[in-house]
């Protein structure tokens, strides 16, 4: 039981159970600030344009309210799930996020050893300040974020390179082909690779070595900038990758359908926290209309805005199959390491814990829509 160590920290005090670090997690975010260089920061908590769509994020959660059932013979509140082929402990993964190492010095390492203690897998980005090999030494179940590149060989090594290294599935992010106007970052005139943080992720790769000493700027945009891309060159992806894939940032339904029809196995629902289209729809409003239109054809993902136990039941209520956290895990990191990273984990899973079972939900499985209740705006 995840949340066995409540009644050890009535006993004890918080800080004697976990490390001294607040037990509400949206506390984190403030501490954190005090912690990071400025721009660092900014640049994690920063979203696209005025931050509407991060704030919208937020007040959809708000919107929808648990609905308690009583006496319900709820005993256990069993979290496990199954998630693109792989059981889960839990319906929760670290969604990928790059450049950790702006966090802390141990990066990707540190949330790789939290992550595996925990049993859940790290979705690792490719822009990693960390390579995927040295992570995939101290990770647990791991998942690999593909970046798709324009160059066909740099794609086909990265995906070669992630199977080699044991990662299971691979999660394609679609809504970042570019950065978003990012008034934060653009005031700091700041963007990690410029540190020489994420791109050491590449070095290892023969086909990046090739480019080192370019301008970062130039070289990431060459890179990644890859707008061209259609639903036919999924097919590309599908006979280069073994295991399942799921795409990132899908946001609407006849998008959702099309995945279904490319055979891919998964979609997260997703407008990347926030950090890119600055008026999107908030992705938990996404979520209903998404699920609803793939039903069991696809398994459904979900990240943006989830920052405690209560909002991964309230996702999973509106169909999704299990949650990726962004920023909570990433204050954690900066807060105090892998130990950070545990924290937030723990009391997250714990409340979900708590949560479900209070509402009346003997697993995950006993979550539907009719656990909530939609507030009229
Ligand atoms: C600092 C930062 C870096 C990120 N880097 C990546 C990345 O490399 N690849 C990716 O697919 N998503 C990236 N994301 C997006 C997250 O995977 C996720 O979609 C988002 O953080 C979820 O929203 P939340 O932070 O509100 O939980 C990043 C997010 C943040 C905050
Ligand atoms: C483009 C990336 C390196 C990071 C990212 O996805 C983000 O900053 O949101």
């Amino acid at each position: 039981m995840y949340a066995d160590f409540q009644f050890e920290i009535y006993l004890n005090g918080l800080n004697d159970v976990l490390p001294s670090l607040p037990a509400d997690l949206t506390r984190l975010e403030a501490l954190a600030r005090e912690k990071l260089p400025p721009e660092a920061y900014d640049y994690i908590a920063g979203s696209a344009g005025t931050g509407d769509t991060a704030v919208a994020n937020r007040e959809a959660f708000r919107r929808r309210r648990i609905v308690p059932r009583m006496l319900r013979g709820v005993t256990g509140g069993d979290l496990s799930t199954r998630v693109l082929g792989a059981e889960l402990p839990a319906p929760l993964l670290l969604g990928p996020v790059g450049v950790l190492r702006i966090a802390h010095p141990e990066g990707e390492l540190a949330v790789a050893r939290a992550a595996r203690s925990l049993g859940l897998p790290m979705v690792l980005s490719t822009a990693a300040s960390h390579s995927m090999e040295e992570v995939a030494e101290v990770a647990g179940p791991r998942w690999y974020q593909l970046y798709w590149p324009g160059d066909r060989d740099l794609a086909v090594s990265f995906l070669e390179r992630a199977a080699a290294a044991g990662y299971t599935a691979l999660v394609v992010t679609l809504d970042t082909f570019t950065l978003a106007w990012r008034p934060g970052d653009l005031d700091n005139a700041y963007l990690p690779f410029l540190r020489g943080v994420g791109i050491q992720n590449y070095l290892a790769d023969p086909v990046f070595t090739a480019e080192a000493g370019e301008d970062p700027i130039a070289h990431w945009a060459g890179v990644f900038g890859n707008p061209g891309l259609t639903w036919d060159d999924l097919a590309f992806l599908r006979e280069h990758w073994d295991g399942p894939i799921a795409l990132k940032g899908i946001q609407q339904s006849d998008d959702a359908r099309r995945a279904v029809d490319a055979g891919m196995d998964g979609i997260v629902v997703s407008n990347h926290g926030g950090r890119q289209v600055d008026g999107a729809v908030a992705s938990l409003d996404a979520l209903p209309i998404v699920a609803h239109a793939v039903g069991d054809q696809i398994e459904v993902l979900f990240d943006s805005g989830v920052r405690t136990g209560a909002d991964v039941v309230k996702a999973l209520a509106l169909g999704a199959k299990a949650v990726l956290l962004g920023r909570p895990y990433v204050y954690g990191l900066a807060l105090d390491g892998e130990e950070g990273v545990r924290h937030v984990l723990r009391c997250l899973l714990a409340e979900l814990e708590l949560t479900l079972r209070l509402s009346g939900h003997d697993g995950v499985a006993a979550l539907s829509s009719e656990s909530l209740f939609e507030q009229p705006t």
